[in-house]
């Protein structure tokens, strides 16, 4: 993918989660700082689009095996964590599960089912198998050409609610 179409696309599905009612009535979101070439989600929370003040960001730090969760806002600072992936700093303000309405989860790829392919760590299977976090509202992102029929699922995979690509939000 050239990066004027990586830009074009992950605008697109900005434009197709801004306009969810879902992510609308949110009041605190969990999102990921992209890397390698995942959708860029940045638009939504950095100045452009105004979602700060009248949302919370919260991104997520690996430790461990777990992922913990920390409001970030734009010009906040952001550390390289684990992977090379950017991270909210540990200093940040902890996001509590009781607060978030919505996850958006980044993927490799999708199916029709919900089921997700991640890079391998079990990081967001294990976060979607505790049960404060079991029953969110969970969107995975993916590119359209990653939205499959069929993934082979094994038995800890956990499904999620609505996948999001440039094409369509389907929950
Ligand atoms: N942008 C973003 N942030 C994220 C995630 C993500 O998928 N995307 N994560 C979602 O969990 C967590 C990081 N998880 C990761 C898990 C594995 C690898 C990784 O490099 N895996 C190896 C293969 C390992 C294997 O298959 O056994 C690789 O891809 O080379 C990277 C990140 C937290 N933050
Ligand atoms: N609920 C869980 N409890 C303990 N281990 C788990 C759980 N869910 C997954 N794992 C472990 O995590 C490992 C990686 O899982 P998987 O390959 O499905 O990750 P992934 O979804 O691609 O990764 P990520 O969420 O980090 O992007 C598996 O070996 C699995 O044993």
């Amino acid at each position: 993918m050239t990066v004027a179409e990586w830009r074009e696309k992950s605008d697109r599905i900005c434009t197709n989660i801004l306009a969810s009612s879902l992510f609308q009535e949110a009041k605190t979101v969990l999102a990921y700082f992209s890397f390698r070439q995942e959708p860029d989600l940045s638009p939504l929370f950095t100045n452009s689009q105004q979602t700060y003040p009248t949302k919370t960001w919260g991104f997520p730090r690996c430790v461990d095996q777990s992922l913990h969760w920390f409001s970030w806002k734009p010009n906040d600072a952001v550390e390289i964590g684990a992977y090379g992936i950017r991270e909210p700093s540990k200093d940040a303000l902890i996001i509590s599960p009781s607060e978030v309405s919505l996850i958006l989860v980044p993927s490799v790829a999708c199916d029709y089912q919900g089921y997700r392919l991640g890079y391998g760590g079990g990081y967001y299977d294990r976060l979607l198998s505790s049960p404060e976090w079991v029953k969110k509202p969970t969107i995975g992102i993916v590119f359209e050409f990653a939205y499959l029929p069929e993934l082979p699922v094994q038995a800890w995979d956990k499904r999620l609610q609505g996948v999001c690509t440039e094409m369509l939000l389907r929950m």
